[in-house]
Parts: structure tokens; C-alpha cells; sequence
């Protein structure tokens, strides 16, 4: 890695501001938030920075969504996990926020408010005008270290990810090294068979990652389920029915046809998609077909029991497994079958990722989490670093290395 951790500063009595990622999903009536992964998740880089001053910055949503809110509830839950003080503040660097800052000793930790109350961090910018925005001054002027954990948001040029890295001395966080590490093996020394999943409804995602995967020859095999796999039956030539290509429609994604196509006619003996799916029939009941026989009034809503078998021994025949997408409507029990048979198999690879909220939310209920190799915090993030694109935090960090690594210690 060519970006400083916390191995490369000396933290000790020092002022840290810490940029995670705890945008979680939130109940909007009463503000309870409903899944702590993401804090778990940053936990031991708190832990690990207990000897400073730690002053904590993170967005929740985003402005005019439901859940875009203030970040109490975000300080008591870190409390409650980290079993230490946390302090709220509702202000980002403003007097009240200083204040709190210069009252603060070692082992305290302070929860700055949401960072996207304030403008500037809502608009995408270079790192040159990040670092110049009054958010990014105010920010950096207040702790000796910047040490940026937020993998979930690396993907974004904002402020916080890619200004303030440019403006002081940054490294990264325990959750943010593991995240770059984890995923980067998946192009490098990752056990061979590289078997890749590609489900769930993101289609363009999807077929960005396949098309990296493939070309660059990471991938030796790619099973296509989910949507994706509809789009890809659609390109060659197969009639998936009125209801699911509605959804293609619906969702955006007929220009996409004609890219599966390519990535068909380029890499046929190393995409896999389903032979046999199960469709909701005129009785509200699963049915199994051949995707030959697809019933024009039927959606396509789970990967047939045929195809979970042929593609579970392809899984438990591979080295490295990535699974990025459900395999059809788990939500409903008589649709999860490929998805959650999917991720067993996968979960008995030598080193198997996850990335996808709903894929990682899956896994921890069926409570093989602790199988996988590695659940991302990332859902864009994830799926970019995947598509083989340089993410904005991550070349922040590596300049700030460059800048300043001299006076890290
Ligand atoms: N054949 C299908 N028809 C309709 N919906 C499907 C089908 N297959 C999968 N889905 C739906 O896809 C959704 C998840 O897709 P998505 O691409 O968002 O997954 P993810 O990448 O794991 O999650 P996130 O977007 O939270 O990162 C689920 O709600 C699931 O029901
Ligand atoms: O959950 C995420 O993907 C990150 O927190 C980034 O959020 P955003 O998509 O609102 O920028």
C-alpha cells in the first residue's frame, strides 16, 4: 500500500480527527438505527486511537431523505460498543465544536455533527477544491492527524475523503487498510479458481465489474443470477417474460442488452448463466422451468433448483469466491433458495468476499459471517474498487503520504 496507517503516526496525547463511514440504515419515525455493522465494523480503529484525543466525523444519509439526520443516536450507539464516554456535539467546526475540542483530554472522544448539514460536503470536487473549502479548513485546523476509515464512502470526491488529505497529515484506519487489502487480493495472490457471483438489481454495476474481471483475467468464471442474469438470458436471445423484462425497463437497464451481448460474445466459455430459474405462476406458487420454457405472464424470481446445484459445484470447486448481488427475491422464503444456497457454498472457498448491503445482510442471517474471508463495508465503494477504478480516499491518501510522510512521526 502506498498510503500511511496507524502503524505510521505516533497517536499518543495527540488530536485525531477520525472520518468513519456510519451512514446506516435508520428507522426516520423514531431515529433508532436498525443495523450497527458499519460501527462494529470502525470499532477497532477507535479502539486503537484511545490514547488521543479523538474527534469523530461521519454524513447519515444524505439531504431531503428521509433518514438525513443528526447524530445523537450515532454517538450513543458507538458509546454502548466501544463501552467508553462519547460526546455529541451538534456542530462541525464551528465555535462550539473548537470549544469542545480544546476542553477535550486523552482517551475523550467527541461526535462531530453530520457532515452533510454542511453544503460543502455534498458536492463532488477535486482534491485542490476540497482541501480549500471552508469545511476542510475548519476540520483540519483542529487535530494534529487526519486518519480517514470511511471505506463506504471512498468512492466519493468530497471534502472530507479527498480535501482535507491534501491538507494535513493523513493515513488510513485499521477498517479502511483491511478493506483496500482484502479487496486488492482478489486481483493478486487470491487462491485459484476466481469464481465471481453477479446478482441483485444493480445491472450496469454489474456488468462493469464482469467486463474488468474478465478482461484483466481475474475472474476465471462468472456466474450471472438476479436481474443481471435476465438481462443476460435477454441478450441471448431468450424470452424471460412481459413481467421481468417490464423490470429491465422499469429499472433502466435496456441499453444494457446489447453490453451483456458483447460481454457474451467476447467471454462465452467464462460467464455462466442459469439453464433452469423458478418463476412466481398464475397460482402465486414457485414453479422451476428451463429458460426455454419461461411463461410469457410469469416473473423470473429465483435461479431454478437445477441451476443451484450446477453452480454450487462450481463454487465449492473454487479457490477464491466473490459474491456481489442476491440471486433473486429472498425477501420472499420461496424465492431464497438460490441466494442463500449460494453464499453456503461460497462461504467454504479458501477466501471468499462479500460486498453488497443486502448480500452482507443475508450472510449475517444465516449467520455464516464469520465463514466469509471478508464482508465489505462497501456498497458503491466495493463494487468501483471491483471495476478495477482508482478510488478518490485512496489516491487522497497516497498524495498525503507523499506530501507529508516525512512529518508523520
Ligand atoms: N429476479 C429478481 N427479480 C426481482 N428482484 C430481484 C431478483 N433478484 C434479486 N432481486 C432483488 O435485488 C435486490 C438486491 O439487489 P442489490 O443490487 O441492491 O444488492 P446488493 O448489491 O447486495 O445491495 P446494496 O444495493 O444494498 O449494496 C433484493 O431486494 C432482491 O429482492
Ligand atoms: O452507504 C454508502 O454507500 C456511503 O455511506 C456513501 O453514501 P452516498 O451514496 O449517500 O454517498
Amino acid at each position: 500500500m502506498r498510503f500511511g496507517t496507524l502503524n505510521d503516526i505516533e497517536t499518543n496525547k495527540k488530536t485525531v480527527l477520525l472520518r468513519v463511514d456510519f451512514n446506516s440504515p435508520i428507522d426516520p419515525a423514531s431515529n433508532i438505527i436498525l443495523d450497527d455493522k458499519r460501527f462494529r465494523e470502525h470499532a477497532p480503529t477507535v479502539r486503537n486511537l484511545s490514547d488521543s484525543k479523538l474527534i469523530i466525523a461521519t454524513h447519515q444519509s444524505r439531504p431531503l431523505k428521509k433518514d438525513f439526520t443528526t447524530l445523537k443516536a450515532h454517538a450513543e450507539r458507538l458509546e454502548r460498543l466501544i463501552g467508553r464516554p462519547v460526546e455529541y456535539i451538534d456542530d462541525i467546526f464551528g465555535r462550539c465544536a473548537r470549544d469542545a475540542v480544546k476542553r477535550m483530554e486523552c482517551g475523550d472522544v467527541l461526535m462531530l455533527e453530520n457532515l452533510r448539514f454542511n453544503a460543502e460536503e455534498n458536492i463532488k470536487m477535486s482534491p485542490e477544491d476540497g482541501a480549500s473549502t471552508h469545511l476542510a479548513r475548519g476540520l483540519s485546523s483542529m487535530a494534529d492527524f487526519y486518519v480517514n476509515d470511511a471505506f463506504g464512502t471512498a468512492h466519493r470526491s468530497q471534502p472530507t475523503i479527498v480535501g482535507i488529505p491534501l491538507a494535513m497529515k493523513s493515513v488510513a484506519g485499521t477498517l479502511m487498510e483491511k478493506e483496500v487489502s482484502c479487496l486488492s487480493r482478489v486481483f493478486s495472490d487470491s487462491p485459484k479458481p476466481v469464481t465471481f457471483v453477479l446478482g441483485g438489481t444493480k445491472v450496469d454495476d454489474s456488468l462493469s465489474v464482469a467486463k474488468n474481471v474478465l478482461e484483466c483475467k481475474t475472474a476465471d468464471k462468472i456466474l450471472i443470477v438476479g436481474v443481471v442474469a435476465n438481462v443476460f438470458l435477454t441478450a441471448k436471445g431468450i424470452n424471460i417474460g412481459d413481467p421481468s423484462y417490464d423490470l429491465i425497463k422499469k429499472l433502466g437497464y435496456s441499453d444494457e442488452v446489447s453490453k451483456a451481448a458483447e460481454i457474451l460474445s467476447k467471454f462465452k466459455d467464462r460467464v455462466v448463466l442459469p439453464e433452469y430459474v423458478a418463476v412466481r405462476n398464475s397460482d402465486g406458487e414457485r414453479e422451476e422451468v428451463s429458460v426455454d420454457k419461461i411463461p410469457k405472464k410469469s416473473p423470473v424470481l429465483d435461479l431454478g433448483i437445477d441451476s443451484v446445484a450446477s453452480f454450487c459445484d462450481i463454487l465449492q470447486n473454487s479457490g477464491t469466491v466473490v459474491f456481489n448481488g442476491p440471486a433473486g427475491l429472498f425477501e420472499e422464503s420461496m424465492f431464497s433458495t438460490g441466494t442463500f444456497e449460494l453464499l453456503k457454498a461460497s462461504a467454504e472457498a479458501d477466501f471468499s468476499v462479500v460486498g453488497g448491503g443486502h448480500t452482507a445482510v443475508v450472510v449475517e442471517s444465516l449467520g455464516i459471517n464469520e465463514k466469509f474471508s471478508h464482508i465489505s463495508t462497501g456498497g458503491g465503494a466495493c463494487i468501483e474498487f471491483l471495476t478495477g477504478k482508482m478510488l478518490p480516499a485512496i489516491s487522497a491518501l497516497e498524495k498525503s503520504w507523499e506530501l507529508y510522510r516525512e512529518k508523520c512521526s
